[in-house]
């Protein structure tokens, strides 16, 4: 999978040289390039930034320098030759284009499921925004190469979209097979099955006079997986109703269905 990342904050995409995105770049499961905005200004002082048109507080991000920037990520795909790039995507309708995933509070919510989707997908390429946001113009631009999809962590507003972009490239990237040492940890983790994950427990048995659930060292396999199951399904209840009511029945088995 190949990541791109444009920012004028490229130094915060640091974190991405280390533990197990790090690991994977260095073994050529990810290619990721972090791209500094601030190189495609057209001007001596290097703007990336100017008043907005209609009034009101901040300043917006100038087009000009995001479809330098933008273009540049596609021709270097292309030339690498990753599809979707500067020549016509050969068949857009198979999902060829590479994404172009823009973080905003008023983008689609970014889920374990978003992340499964995008981890198979070729080319990824993350638009960091910062003030009030990038001219609405590149966004338009934007989608004669590429899926854009805005994205949402969260109903909540950053600085940036550098926070949001950590946060989906390590999402996204431990799902690429290999990246993960053993993939089975993927299985039961918290929303791989719609559910929350059951609580884990580790030496010693008892910690400041506090046990660990007994079933755990019953060494009776089916009735430690149904603990575990029992617990995902009360844990979810309590803390994420929502997913309950989400959830597709035919993920819950009749023992479920009494807990
Ligand atoms: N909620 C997200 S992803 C965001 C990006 C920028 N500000 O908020």
């Amino acid at each position: 999978m190949r990541l791109d990342v444009v920012s004028i904050f490229p130094e915060y995409l640091a974190a991405l040289d280390l533990s197990l995105i790090g690991k994977a770049r260095r073994d050529g499961l990810l290619e990721l390039t972090v791209t500094d905005l601030r190189n495609y200004a057209t001007d001596r002082h290097r703007t990336v930034d100017d008043t907005p048109y209609g009034g009101g507080a901040g300043m917006v991000m100038k087009p000009e320098p995001w479809a330098l920037a933008l273009q540049d990520v596609l021709d270097r795909g292309a030339a690498d030759g990753h599809t979707g790039g500067a020549e016509e995507p050969t068949s857009p309708a198979v999902n060829q284009r590479p994404v172009l995933i823009v973080p905003s509070p008023a983008g689609q919510v970014f889920t374990q499921e978003v992340a499964r989707e995008l981890s198979e997908r070729e080319h990824l390429v993350f638009a960091c925004g910062r003030y009030e946001g990038i001219d609405e113009r590149v966004i338009e631009w934007a989608r004669e190469s590429f899926e854009v999809r805005p994205m949402s962590l969260g109903d909540y507003v950053l600085n940036g979209g550098e926070v949001a972009v950590l946060a989906m490239v390590e999402a996204i990237g431990r799902l690429v097979p290999g990246v993960i040492g053993n993939p089975e940890s993927l299985v039961e983790e918290s929303h791989s099955d719609g559910l929350l994950e059951y609580p884990v427990y580790t030496k010693p048995a008892s910690w400041r006079d506090r046990e660990i659930p007994e079933v755990l060292l019953s060494g009776h396999h089916g009735r430690i997986a149904r603990w575990r199951r029992d617990e995902q399904l009360r844990r979810t209840a309590r803390r994420r109703p929502d997913l309950i009511e989400d959830l597709d029945p035919a993920l819950l088995d009749k023992q479920d269905r009494d807990v």
